[in-house]
C-alpha cells in the first residue's frame, strides 16, 4: 500500500469530504475562528495604541496622562487576546473531539460491513493506521490547524495592508520578499503532499508488520527467526526514518526561507524607515508602528510552514480515510428481500463457480450438490479443492461467481443478510476467539436468561465443560489478551459458538482437528444427535468426522464428482479411496473397513 503515485484530489475536494461530519459543530467552529481571529485582531492593535502614544507623549513636553492611558489600553488589549485564545479553545476542542469518534465509529463500521475479499487484500496496519493515527491528525489539524492557517492568513493580509497604511514604501519591500516565499511554497506543498502520502502508507505497513510479528510471536521464537524478523522490520523502520527525514528536511528548507526573507526585508526597512524618518517623510510614531505591525505579523508568517505541513498531512489522512470509506460493499442484502415461513434447511448448490479477486483461474466450477433437510453431509477431497471456499459461499463471505446457492428453495443473495445469518451458522478452521469473556466469545454479544441456557447446552454439546472450571468459570476472559486456551479447547468453544446460534444450516470446517480422540469421540456423540434438526455440511479431514455424515460429497478440482454414503464411495470409488487413505491418521486397510461396513450393513437388514 506504498503506492504514492495514487490520484491526488485537490485540497478543498479532500476538505469538502469532511462537511458532513462537520456540519453539526460547523457553529462552534465558526466561532472558534472568529475568536481567533478576534484575538489575532487585537494583537495588531496594539502597535496602533504604540503610534499614538509615541507622537503624542514621547517629545519634550509630551502629555504623561496619555503614557498610563496607553498603558492601561496595552493591558486591557493583552488580557482580551488571552481570554479569546482560551474562548477558541473552549469552542472547538470537544466538538472536533466528538467528530474524531464519530469518524473512528463510521470507520468501524464500514470495515465490519466490507467484504472479506476486502480484508484479504488490506493489511491490518493499513486499517489501523487510518483507524487511529489518522483520524487523530484529523482532529488535530480541524481544532488547530485550520483555524490557525486561516487567522494566520488574514493576519497577515491585515498586517500588510496596516503597513501598507503606515508607510506604502516600507510595505513594498515585505510584499518583494513575499513573492519568493509563495513561489518556494507552491514547490515545498507539491513535494510534501507526495511524501507524506508516502510516509502515511509506510507507517500503515509498519504496523502491520508489528501486528503480525506480534501475532505470530510463537512461530519466531520457535524458529529461531526473531532476529530476521528484527532485521526485516529495522528495514521497513529505515524506509519511513528516510521518509521522515526527507518531510523534515523540506519543512526545513522551507521554514528557512519564511524565516530569512522577513528579516532581510526587516533589516531592508528598518534603513529605509531611519531614511524616510531623517527626511521628514515618516514620523518616527509610524515607524515603530510599522514594525511593531511587522513583528505581530512576522509570527504568523514563520509558522506558516509547520502549518501547510500540517494541513497537507491532514488531507493525506482524510484521502486515506476515504479511500477505505469509498470502497464499496459488493454484497448486500436483496432489494426486496424474502424470508422463509417454516425452515426447513435444505441446501442446493446449483452450477456454483467461484473465482477470487485476484486469481486467474476459478477455485470453483460447475458445482452441483442437493443437502436435504436435516442431513449431515461430509465434504471429503484432497487438500485445496475448494472445500473451504466452499463454505465461506453459504454465509456470503464471499458471492458466487456464477450458478446459484438455495436455502429451502431460495437463493442465499434474496434474503438479507442478517435473515440468511441466522439460518447459518459456521465454525471456521482457524479458531478465531476475541478479547472476551467465554461468555462472550460463545453467545457474540446475546444477553438475559434464554441466552445463558443456550450457553450452557452449547457448552455441553462442544464438550466445552472445561469453561466452567476457569477462574471466573464463564465470564473468565479469554482469547489476546485473556486466559491463554489449548487449540482443543479453542475449537470447543468456536464449536459452541456455531451451536448456540441454533442455526437451520450449520457449516463446519473440520471443527475436530485439534482434539484428542476420547473428546472428539464424546464431541460426536452429543453431535450426531443434534445433528438430526440440523442441516450440516462439515468439512472432513478425518475418517471419524466422516463417520459423523448421513452422506458424503467427494470434490475434485472445484466441483463435486461423487455424492453417496461412506461405504457406497468406499466400495464403488478409487479417487475416494485415495482421498479417505490420504485422511488417515495411520495407514488404513480400506477392504477390511468395507468387509465390515458390508456385514454391519447385513446385520442391519439393510
Ligand atoms: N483468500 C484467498 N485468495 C486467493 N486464493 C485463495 C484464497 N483462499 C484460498 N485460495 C485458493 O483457493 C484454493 C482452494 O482453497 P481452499 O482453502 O478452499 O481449499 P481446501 O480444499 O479447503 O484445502 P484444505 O483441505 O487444505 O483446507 C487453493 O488453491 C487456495 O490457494
Amino acid at each position: 500500500m506504498t503506492d504514492t503515485k495514487l490520484k491526488q484530489n485537490s485540497f478543498l475536494h479532500s476538505l469538502s469530504r469532511l462537511f458532513p461530519f462537520l456540519k453539526p459543530i460547523l457553529p462552534r467552529l465558526v466561532l472558534g475562528l472568529l475568536s481567533a481571529l478576534a484575538a489575532s485582531v487585537v494583537a495588531l492593535l496594539v502597535p496602533q495604541v504604540y503610534q499614538v502614544l509615541i507622537n503624542s507623549a514621547l517629545h519634550q513636553g509630551g502629555e504623561t496622562t496619555s503614557v498610563w492611558i496607553a498603558a492601561g489600553v496595552v493591558l486591557v488589549l493583552g488580557a482580551l487576546e488571552a481570554l479569546f485564545v482560551a474562548l477558541r479553545r473552549f469552542l472547538v476542542i470537544a466538538p472536533s473531539t466528538m467528530v474524531e469518534a464519530k469518524m473512528r465509529t463510521t470507520f468501524f463500521n464500514h470495515l465490519q460491513n466490507l467484504t472479506v475479499a476486502f480484508h484479504d487484500r488490506w493489511g491490518s496496519g493499513q486499517l489501523l493506521s487510518r483507524a487511529m493515527s489518522d483520524l487523530n491528525l484529523v482532529r488535530r489539524w480541524m481544532a488547530f490547524g485550520s483555524i490557525i492557517l486561516v487567522v494566520d492568513s488574514i493576519t497577515v493580509v491585515l498586517g500588510t495592508f496596516l503597513m501598507f497604511t503606515l508607510s506604502w514604501a516600507l510595505g513594498l519591500v515585505f510584499v518583494a520578499a513575499a513573492i519568493p516565499i509563495i513561489i518556494s511554497g507552491y514547490r515545498f506543498s507539491r513535494y510534501y503532499r507526495e511524501v507524506s502520502r508516502k510516509s502515511q502508507d509506510q507507517a500503515g505497513d509498519l504496523a502491520t508488520a508489528v501486528e503480525e510479528s506480534v501475532h505470530g510471536i510463537r512461530v519466531l521464537k520457535a524458529f529461531g527467526r526473531s532476529r530476521e524478523a528484527l532485521a526485516s522490520f529495522s528495514g521497513q523502520a529505515e524506509e519511513l526514518q528516510a521518509t521522515e527525514i526527507s518531510k523534515a528536511k523540506s519543512l526545513a528548507r522551507f521554514s528557512m526561507i519564511v524565516t530569512l526573507l522577513p528579516e532581510l526585508a526587516l533589516g531592508t526597512a528598518l534603513t529605509l524607515g531611519v531614511l524616510l524618518v531623517s527626511t521628514g517623510q515618516l514620523t518616527v510614531g509610524a515607524l515603530v508602528a510599522f514594525f511593531a505591525t511587522a513583528a505581530v505579523v512576522a509570527g504568523p508568517v514563520e509558522f506558516i510552514g509547520p502549518l501547510v505541513a500540517m494541513s497537507l498531512s491532514a488531507k493525506t489522512a482524510i484521502d486515506r480515510h476515504f479511500e477505505v470509506m469509498d470502497t464499496e460493499n459488493t454484497i448486500v442484502d436483496a432489494e426486496q428481500p424474502k424470508t422463509l415461513g417454516t425452515v426447513r434447511g435444505s441446501v442446493e448448490f446449483d452450477g456454483v463457480a467461484f473465482r477470487y479477486a485476484d486469481s486467474s483461474s476459478d477455485v470453483l466450477a460447475g458445482l452441483n450438490l442437493n443437502i436435504q433437510a436435516g442431513e449431515t453431509m461430509a465434504l471429503v477431497g484432497v487438500t485445496g479443492c475448494g472445500k473451504s471456499t466452499l463454505l465461506q459461499l453459504v454465509p456470503r463471505l464471499y458471492e458466487v461467481t456464477a450458478g446459484a446457492i438455495r436455502i429451502d428453495g431460495t437463493d442465499i443473495r434474496d434474503f438479507t443478510l442478517d435473515e440468511l445469518r441466522t439460518l447459518v451458522s459456521v465454525a471456521f478452521e482457524d479458531t478465531i476467539l476475541f478479547s472476551s469473556s467465554v461468555r462472550d466469545n460463545v453467545l457474540l454479544g446475546l444477553d438475559g436468561d434464554p441466552a445463558d441456557e443456550l450457553l450452557h447446552q452449547a457448552l455441553e454439546i462442544a464438550q466445552a465443560q472445561f469453561a466452567y472450571a476457569l477462574p471466573d468459570g464463564v465470564d473468565t476472559l479469554i482469547g489476546e489478551e485473556g486466559l491463554s486456551l489449548s487449540g482443543g479447547q479453542r475449537q470447543r468453544i468456536a464449536l459452541a459458538r456455531a451451536i448456540a446460534a441454533k442455526p437451520a444450516v450449520l457449516v463446519l470446517d473440520d471443527p475436530l482437528s485439534a482434539l484428542d480422540v476420547n473428546t472428539e469421540e464424546l464431541v460426536e456423540a452429543r453431535l450426531r444427535q443434534v445433528l438430526t434438526e440440523t442441516t450440516t455440511l462439515i468439512v472432513a479431514h478425518r475418517p471419524s468426522t466422516v463417520a459423523l455424515a448421513d452422506r458424503v460429497a467427494l470434490m475434485e478440482d472445484g466441483r463435486v464428482t461423487a455424492v453417496g454414503t461412506h461405504a457406497e464411495l468406499l466400495a464403488g470409488n478409487p479417487h475416494y479411496r485415495y482421498v479417505l487413505a490420504s485422511l488417515s491418521e495411520e495407514p488404513k486397510d480400506l477392504d477390511s473397513d468395507l468387509e465390515d461396513l458390508e456385514g454391519d450393513l447385513e446385520g442391519a437388514g439393510r
